[in-house]
Order: structure tokens, then sequence, then C-alpha cells
């Protein structure tokens, strides 16, 4: 049976979803959104927001141990299943506003699986919708693992599904999900090794920030096993034996594969095969979020951009403009400021691959005092072309939200001794970057 016709069809209810479909509806299009299993994606509810919170609460912990390190506090334990239970219970709260958000817009809502079956047609069950564009927003989904035992492995979906925390957990991949979860569990007390391919981790990020972050987490206590890779994984009473390319073995609790990330294209039916795909394995899309077939569109982690929720949400509201309103370009990937949330957490923009102006640790006064000595080591990296800013990489207190400032300021290609001319707060992070910023 053939549904009323739309002018989208959205596949997908996550952030590039979310954004295009009340965007659209706001400009006066009839919109159907598709979501198979819960409004929010994978960033409300197995990603960023889940994760959020249980680095915060990573935060406490270390904080708490550093002073009762010192006999100037008692230790706080994290309650871990009350956290979830709280953690969660925020995350349906999250769901709620975005079934509003959606009812508000006056956007229709269809719950279950879509499949493509023509360039203007999706069947959900027995039911086929029509519309004048197809926009797939399916995002992408943990990538599995060939290795003998796989299927004891626990991905990051599992991972923020635990309602019970193991004392011993070892991560395969070195990237943004692998670092996250090595410094979270490891500040909520479990013990980590991690096991990464490369020759050092978070290979897409500036590298002297990069081994920065590797020697802040080594330096906290978490085993990091570069150029190696777990082969097998086998049950050993209730626990976990492991084996790796190198021959090192070793038990733990849990195996949790982050060896990147699968787009969605496989579950779409058929039709989907005709769809070009780039090197990355996500769709390719001209700049107008078309993809090889006339009609359909592709926005978010399906498509072949940076595989992060601002640029999703920004992109699902641009081609929105571009379908029903006025005119819109897709956000530039050269200015998207990108944060590991580690302990302190890494941050970068721009092109930091130019000529370096300064570079170098710090030691933040402040915040070391309450510290011990290994804990609160920060990192700066200023780079420019022609004295404009260019990049910028921090790792310390408050640097994801530094980084945004940073990226401001090279997006009005502000010269490098722009820094030296404001005079920022003592005593704080900014106040030493400043100092040590380029005259
Ligand atoms: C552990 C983790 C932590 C992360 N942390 C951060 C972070 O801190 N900051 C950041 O910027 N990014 C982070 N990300 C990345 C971010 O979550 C994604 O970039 C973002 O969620 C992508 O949004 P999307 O709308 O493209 O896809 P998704 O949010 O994955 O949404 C796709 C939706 O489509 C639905 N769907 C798929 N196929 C179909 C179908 N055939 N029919 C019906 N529905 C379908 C899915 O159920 C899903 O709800 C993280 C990711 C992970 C895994
Ligand atoms: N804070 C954030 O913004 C944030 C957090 C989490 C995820 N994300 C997004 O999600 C995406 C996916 O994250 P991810 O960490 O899964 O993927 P990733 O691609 O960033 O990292 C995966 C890493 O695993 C390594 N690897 C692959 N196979 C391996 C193997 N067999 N053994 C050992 N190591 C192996 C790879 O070399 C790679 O460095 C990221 O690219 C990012 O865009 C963002």
């Amino acid at each position: 049976m053939t549904q009323r016709a739309y002018d989208s069809i959205v596949i997908g209810g996550g952030s590039a979803g979310m954004a295009f479909a009340t965007t659209a509806a706001q400009l006066g299009a009839r919109v159907l959104i598709i979501e198979r299993a819960e409004l929010g994606g994978t960033c409300v509810n197995r990603g960023c927001v889940p994760k959020k919170i249980l680095w915060s609460a990573g935060e406490i912990a270390r904080a708490t141990q550093a002073v009762a390190s010192q006999n100037i506090a008692t230790q706080t334990a994290i309650d871990y299943p009350a956290l979830i239970a709280k953690r969660d219970a925020h995350i349906a709260d999250i769901r709620d506003i975005y079934a509003g958000n959606l009812d508000d817009a006056g956007v229709a809502l269809v719950r279950g699986q879509a499949t493509i079956i023509h360039a203007r047609c999706v069947k959900v069950g027995d039911t086929t919708y029509s519309a004048n564009q197809i926009i797939l927003a399916c995002g992408g989904r943990p990538a599995d693992m060939d290795i003998p035992g796989a299927a004891l492995l626990s991905n990051s979906n599992d991972v923020l599904g635990w309602t019970t925390r193991p004392d011993r957990i070892t991560i395969i991949g070195g990237g943004y999900i692998g670092c996250e979860f090595a410094a979270i569990f490891h500040a909520l007390g479990s013990d980590v090794t991690l096991v990464h391919n490369g020759p050092h981790l978070l290979d897409t990020f500036p590298k002297n920030l990069a081994l920065h972050v590797q020697k802040g987490l080594e330096a906290s206590g978490i085993r990091i096993r570069t150029d190696d890779g777990v082969t097998a994984v086998k049950q050993n009473g209730a626990s976990l034996g492991y084996t790796c390319a190198s021959g090192l073995t070793d038990t733990t609790d849990a195996v949790v594969a982050a060896a990147g990330r699968t787009p969605n294209i496989d579950q779409l039916g058929q039709f989907a095969d005709r769809l070009n795909t780039a090197d990355s394995g996500a769709l390719a899309i001209s700049d107008r979020f078309e993809t090889s077939q006339p009609g359909i569109y592709a926005i978010g982690d399906i498509a072949d951009r940076l595989p992060l929720t601002p640029v999703a949400t920004a992109d699902g509201t641009a081609l929105a403009h571009m379908l029903h309103g006025g005119d819109a370009e897709a956000v530039s990937l050269d200015l998207v400021a990108t944060t590991a949330f580690v302990y302190p957490p890494a941050a970068f923009v721009g092109d930091t691959s130019g000529t370096t102006l300064r570079s170098g640790d710090l030691t933040p006064l402040a915040q070391n005092v309450l510290s011990s000595a290994n804990r609160n080591t920060a990192f700066y990296q200023i780079n420019a072309d022609d004295d404009a800013l260019t990049g910028v990489a921090i790792a310390a207190h408050g640097a994801e939200d530094i980084i945004a400032l940073a990226a401001a300021l090279i997006a009005a290609k502000a010269p490098a001794v722009s820094l030296t001319k404001a005079t920022p707060v003592h005593p704080s992070f900014a106040e030493e970057f400043f100092a040590e910023a380029p005259m």
C-alpha cells in the first residue's frame, strides 16, 4: 500500500536527520522521518552524550583521588550503577525533547527499518512512501573485527550500555573512541590496556598533540601497546584470554573493539548498491550532498565528510536550506574544531602542518597545586602562515571550549600577534598560553 507523498523523506533520526527534518519543515516542506531505533541516534544514545557524562564522572574521580593522595580530602567512590541510571534518565529526557521538536515542526515520524525501492520511494514493512527527494542520514555502526572469538568482543554500543564497570579492560584501537574509553575507565578505577596497530595513538591528530596525549595516558598508568593488534580472544573461565600479533597473551574481563566505524549503507536494500562510495567507505557526495543517484542525498556519518556531530547537524541544516529555502553552503571542513575527551582534553583546529610558531608543554600553576605532578601537564602548538594564524592545538583543562575561540581567530585570519594584544585572566591556563605565544 502506498502512503501519501512528501517533499522529503529522511532515513535516520540522528543528529543529521533531525537537523534536516526540523529545518526543512520550518521552511514549509512536507517531511517524513523514518527511524528504526531511538531518536537522537548515535550522539545522544550511544556516543557523545553518554560518553561525556562518563568523562565528567572520571574528572570527579581523578580530582578526589588527587586530593586524597595528599591527605586533603577523602576520595569519592563513584557508584557506577547509580551513575548509569542517572545518565540514562537524562538521555530519555533528550529523546522526549526530540520527539516534541518533530511534533512542533510538523514532521511526520514512522518507526521502522527503511529500504530504498527507487530514487523517490522507500519502504518500511509493507508500506511504501514517496517523495521528491530521499535524504540518507543513516549514520554508522562499530566496525566488526574478523578474528577468532570476535563474538566475545564488546563494541562502543555495548560499553556505553554497561551497568557495571569491569575491573580489567583491554581496548583495541587508539583512535578517538579507544583513547577516550581508556582514559575514562582508568579514571573510574579499571585497569586498562590499549592495543593500537599504528606507531602512535590518535593518528588523525597533529603528531605533537597525539604524542603528548599518549605520554599522559601512559603516565597515568594505562598500558599502551603500539604497532600491535589482538589476533584472538577466548573464554577463560569467568575471564577472557587474548593473544596479540606480537605474541603477548593476557587475561582480562572485557575486550573492546574500537577499530573504526562502518557506514549503514548495506542495510538500505539492493538499490543502495548503485550508490557510489568514497575511499573511506562512506557515500561519495557532491558539494550539494548529491549522491551518484539523482534525487538521493546523503548527510552525516553515512556521507564522506568528517564523522562528528557538529558537522552532521550543520550539513543537515544546510541541505534543508538548499532544497527548501534560499541558498546555503556545506560547512567548511577546514575549520572544524575537534577534541578527544581524555584528561586533560586534547583539541585542535585548522592546519597544524605548516610553520609552527611556538609549541611546548606547560604546567598550569593553578591546577597543579592540588594535583599529583604528572596529572595536569598542558600542551599547546600555534601555527601561522605569513603571520596569520592557521592552526592551534591544545591539551589543557577547558581545551574543548578554548579551541572554538581559536577557530574564530583563524576564520577571521587574525595575525598571530593578536595573541599578545589581550590580557588574560590570572591565574589561568590562558595566561600561560598567551605568555608563551609568539610576539
Ligand atoms: C562512542 C562515540 C563517541 C562519540 N563522541 C563524539 C563527540 O564527543 N563529539 C562529536 O562531535 N562526535 C562524537 N561522535 C560521533 C557522532 O556521534 C556522530 O558523528 C553523529 O552521531 C553522526 O550523526 P548521524 O545523524 O550522521 O548518524 P547517527 O546519529 O548514527 O543517526 C543515524 C540514525 O539512522 C538510523 N538508521 C540507520 N539506518 C536506518 C534505516 N535503514 N532505517 C531507519 N533508520 C535507520 C539509526 O538507527 C540512527 O538513529 C561519537 C561517536 C561515538 C560512536
Ligand atoms: N570526541 C569526539 O569528537 C569523538 C569521539 C568518539 C568518536 N568520534 C568520531 O567517531 C569516529 C570513529 O571513532 P573510532 O575511534 O572508532 O575510529 P578511528 O578511525 O578514529 O580510530 C580507530 C583506530 O583503530 C586502529 N585500528 C584499526 N584496526 C585495528 C586493529 N585491528 N588493531 C588495533 N588497532 C586498530 C586504527 O589505526 C585507528 O587509529 C571518529 O573518527 C570520530 O570522528 C569522535
